[in-house]
């Protein structure tokens, strides 16, 4: 493989570049510089104006260079997209072109499947494939078991049991984030992602940055890429904000609950509310045994909660729009020879 495609390019999927440039990677986002990674190594180069227009640019986005200069932002084939919190409905993406959402959960105590389950939700969404890592292995009696269990329990989805201790099932995960491949990880605090990260990258990632550079501005600034080169060839994303939960969309959510939808969809009612009416098929896999109950709970939950946020988006796109309304309205009254 040449450097272009160990960092993910792929020649048979590849965009048209403009005319003179050639192709470069983002592995950090900084206020006024990209960190760019292209076939003849890692530099700092300054964005062109027209990369800001849209979400902007985000760490695994490719772009077009032309010298020190990123004229465009390329196409992105997934994005992991977190809507700021509160604030409007803007989207903001977090980490682009990944090919792989290593969703984590601890072995430490009781995996918590519910919240896995939401985490899948929103890897799904992204585009990418996830896969489920169960790390601190050596804390349980029978890890192997364990991970069978939780795979069966969730239904498509590769469940890996790893150690960042006894390094046990390492060599099974880093199989899989192979030559050219983009991975990122996912999870709640303390469940192992930063000895995760270090355990596949086998250093820890102090030694590899931060560097002290003097950005565009010649102030010192400490910079640390994101978009970490794994000894197998693969591609490791770890921002900060790629860690805090998104919430998913419908579609990420019929992914990750595959089951529940293909069963809701069966109901005799279109609009079933999956709890006393008759045809049911959700009630009906219940009273089975073939739908766990705490599934069907987390599935309720999440689609009531990706409900709530169309719904928010929608109260504040429509607001917008009576804003240009009545902006246009004024205008026209502020004009004297307007007609009636
Ligand atoms: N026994 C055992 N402990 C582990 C393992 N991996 C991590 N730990 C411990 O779990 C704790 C949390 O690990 P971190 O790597 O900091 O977890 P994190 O998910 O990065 O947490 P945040 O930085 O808060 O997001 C630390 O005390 C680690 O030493 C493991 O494989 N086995
Ligand atoms: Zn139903």
């Amino acid at each position: 493989m040449d450097d272009l495609a160990l960092l993910g390019w792929d020649d048979e999927r590849a965009p048209e570049l403009p005319a003179g440039t050639a192709p470069a990677r983002i592995g950090r986002v900084d206020r006024g510089l990209l960190t760019v990674l292209a076939s003849d190594g890692e530099r700092r180069v300054h964005p062109a104006p027209a990369l800001h227009g849209g979400t902007g640019p985000a760490v695994g986005d490719w772009v077009a260079l032309r010298g020190d200069l990123a004229v465009s932002l390329l196409p992105r084939r997934t994005a992991f997209v977190r809507t700021a919190a509160g604030r409007g409905s803007a989207e903001q993406v977090v980490a682009a072109n990944l090919d792989t959402v290593l969703v984590v959960d601890a072995l430490g105590g009781p995996v918590r499947l519910r919240r896995v389950e939401r985490y899948l939700a929103v890897a799904w969404s992204s585009g990418a494939t996830p896969v489920v890592v169960l790390t601190k292995a050596d804390l349980c009696d029978d890890a192997p078991a364990t991970a069978a269990e939780v795979a069966e329990a969730l239904l498509g989805v590769d469940v890996v049991a790893v150690s960042a201790v006894t390094e046990e099932g390492l060599d099974e995960l880093s199989a899989r984030l192979g030559p050219g491949r983009t991975a990122a990880l996912v999870g709640p605090s303390g469940v192992g992602k930063s000895s995760l990260v270090n355990a596949l990258l086998g250093e820890p990632l102090v030694a590899t940055g931060p560097v002290r550079e003097v950005d565009g501005r010649g102030r010192h600034t400490t910079t640390a890429r994101e978009l970490h080169r794994l000894p197998g060839g693969g591609l490791l994303v770890d921002t900060p904000g790629m860690r805090e939960l998104a919430l998913a969309d419908d579609e990420g959510i019929d992914v990750a609950y595959a089951d529940v939808a293909d069963l809701a969809a069966a109901c005799r009612f279109r609009d079933c509310g999956h709890r006393t009416e008759p045809g049911c098929a959700v009630t009906a896999a219940i009273a089975a045994g073939t739908l766990d109950l705490g599934r069907l709970a987390g599935w309720r939950k999440l689609q009531a909660e990706a409900h709530r946020q169309a719904l928010r988006s929608d109260a504040r796109a429509r607001a917008a729009e009576h804003a240009r309304v009545r902006a246009l309205h004024k205008a026209m009254r502020s004009q004297p020879n307007r007609m009636r």
